[in-house]
């Protein structure tokens, strides 16, 4: 099946966490589970905090673009749209929660599930669990809000 990630136009697949552009980032990728959106990660060695655990802000960044990705396929899907219609719907994050509830074990993959718990306007709202051998982890909150056309061109200041 393929993954959301799989349908961002390429003006927008260079992220560092979900770009499948970027041959330097995390790649990852997520799908339909039911209701349930799920990206599957299996962290590398130097992902690593404490030896033997992976890094917070691997988990965020996990996170962060699980959660992108699950706002913009709830859009199609609340539209009863393919992933790959026009025009696409792009989301940033407006803001990043994260509860770091167990050290997660970095010897073998990290599953997370995401709940769409709003959708209004421009704006989405994701709850993620991130489970390690199907022991609960972190939870995520993420506020995914519709990129606006102008973005990133305001200057700085
Ligand atoms: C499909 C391709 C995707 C590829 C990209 C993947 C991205 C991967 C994830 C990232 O790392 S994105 C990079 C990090 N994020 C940013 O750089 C975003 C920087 N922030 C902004 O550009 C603007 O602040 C933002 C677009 C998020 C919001 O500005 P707007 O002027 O569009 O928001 P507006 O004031 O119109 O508010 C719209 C709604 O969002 C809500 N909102 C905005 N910012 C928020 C925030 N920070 N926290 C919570 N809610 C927020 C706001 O309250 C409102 O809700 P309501 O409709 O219910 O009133």
């Amino acid at each position: 099946m393929d993954a959301f990630q799989d349908h961002y136009p390429e003006n927008v697949a260079h992220c560092y966490g979900c770009g499948r552009l970027n041959d330097h980032g995390h790649q990852i990728k997520t799908v339909w589970e039911g209701d349930e959106t799920v990206t599957r990660f299996t962290p590398e060695p130097y992902h690593t905090s404490v030896p033997g655990f992976v890094y917070g802000g691997l988990i965020a960044s996990l996170i962060d673009c699980h959660s992108t990705g699950s706002a913009a396929a709830a859009m199609y899907r609340a539209e009863g749209r393919d992933l790959d219609s026009l025009p696409p719907f792009r989301f940033v994050t407006g803001s990043l929660h994260v509860d770091f509830l167990k050290p997660t074990p970095i010897d073998g993959p990290i599953e997370l599930r995401g709940r769409i718990t709003e959708v209004k306007g421009r704006k989405v709202v994701v709850e993620t669990a991130v489970l390690a051998a199907g022991v609960l982890t972190a939870r995520g909150n993420v506020v995914a809000i519709q990129m606006p056309e102008d973005f990133g061109t305001a200057k700085p200041g």
